[in-house]
């Protein structure tokens, strides 16, 4: 790439903003030039306006800490100074639906880490090593939107990026019943221990808003595009449990899964292993080489060893075995707010420009 996209992040300043920010540092391809954020913030540099609250464990980049926030109600002016925008503005799902349709009738793409448009049938949620064919709508949502560039994509939420991607790995098998409990970590919410105290050698059975999501948004990631909508599939049935666990970073899983056809421990293994997709294929700069690693050790995968395996992009998966009631069991771990989080936008926006929905300029 000759010069560098420019891009915009929306929600600058909050845990997954940040995110972004440290991801972004040193892209080949896409330079952070805008921050935008609450009118609380703008005006403040980004620097002072996230203060003492910067929670990445590398240090707040150089590049940014004077780039001076931008309010993110004020569309037109943020619009003007970007080729695309990552979304992951703290607002009501109704002011999210709108602010990112705002941007995208500006003619700036819109990336989204919020949950507000996933089930919008025009808008692609995509994890782009299982279904990037998904984009194709983004030309159907154009026209709905009136635009010639500016659409929105979406990523799924956290908690599913532990198996989905190893059920989708299966699809051969016909899983047809999963049971999963997720542990969850707490900047997953936002928080470290710092803002979370009550949270130290706690655990919180509840999330809100998170079972339902962890059991529904697999199915819309493994639907059809039909007449310019996503429809979802109707299979695996999925039931979910989400736990708030004391851990810093990574969302653990165990699954149980029933599959139609007859398969042994060696053929899921090897599907693991063998699993991967367009980023691999394309070499994308945030692709994981091996997208899903599994590990013999009983032990495995742990938050500690694992959690940054592949920088954060992969997943891992251990402990896969026979089970009484089910077929197969096993334990799979993600980083929530890489992989789960601004790190799958990054992939995806990485391969919607390799596919030319993102360029340079306005047209
Ligand atoms: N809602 C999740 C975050 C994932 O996107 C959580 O609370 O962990």
């Amino acid at each position: 790439m000759e010069k560098k996209l420019q891009v915009g992040i929306l929600g600058a300043t909050g845990m997954v903003g940040q995110r972004f920010i440290s991801l972004l540092e040193h892209h080949p391809w896409f330079e952070v030039v805008t921050v935008a954020a609450s009118p609380r913030s703008a005006g403040k540099t980004y620097e002072e306006a996230v203060g003492d609250r910067w929670k990445m464990t590398t240090p707040m980049p150089e590049s940014v800490k004077h780039l001076k926030v931008m309010n993110v109600n004020e569309v037109e002016a943020v619009a003007a100074g970007v080729d695309f925008v990552f979304s992951a503005v703290d607002m009501s799902k109704e002011e999210i639906k709108a602010i990112e349709e705002s941007y995208a009738k500006a003619e700036v793409p819109v990336v989204s880490n919020n949950s507000a448009h996933r089930w919008t049938p025009d808008v692609p949620m995509v994890v782009p090593e299982i279904n990037p064919e998904h984009f194709e709508v983004i030309k159907d949502q154009r026209k709905r939107l009136g635009t010639e560039k500016g659409f929105i994509a979406v990523k799924p939420n956290c908690s599913i990026q532990s198996y989905a991607p190893v059920l989708t790995a299966w699809k051969e098998f016909e899983p047809y019943e999963v049971v999963a409990t997720t542990y969850q970590a707490i900047s997953g919410a936002g928080k470290n221990f710092k803002d979370w105290p009550e949270m130290e050698g706690n655990v919180i059975p509840f999330i809100g808003g998170e079972e339902e999501k962890s059991e529904q948004e697999p199915l819309r990631l493994w639907g059809k595009v039909e007449d310019g909508q996503i429809i979802k599939a109707s299979e695996p049935a999925i039931t979910c449990q989400c736990i708030r666990i004391p851990v810093l970073n990574g969302h653990t899983a165990a699954v149980f899964v029933k599959f139609r056809k007859k398969v042994s421990k060696e053929e899921l293994i090897d599907r693991i292993r063998s699993f991967s997709g367009l980023p691999q294929e394309l070499e994308l700069p945030s692709a994981p080489k091996q997208f899903i690693q599994y590990m013999d050790e009983e032990n495995r995968p742990q938050i500690t060893l694992d959690v940054d395996y592949e920088n954060g992009m992969g997943i891992s998966v251990g402990r896969l075995r026979e089970d009484t009631v089910y077929d197969y069991k096993f334990v799979g771990m993600s980083h929530n707010t890489v992989r789960g989080a601004a790190g799958g936008a990054v992939l995806s926006a990485e391969l919607l420009t390799a596919k030319g929905y993102i360029t340079a300029g306005k047209k």
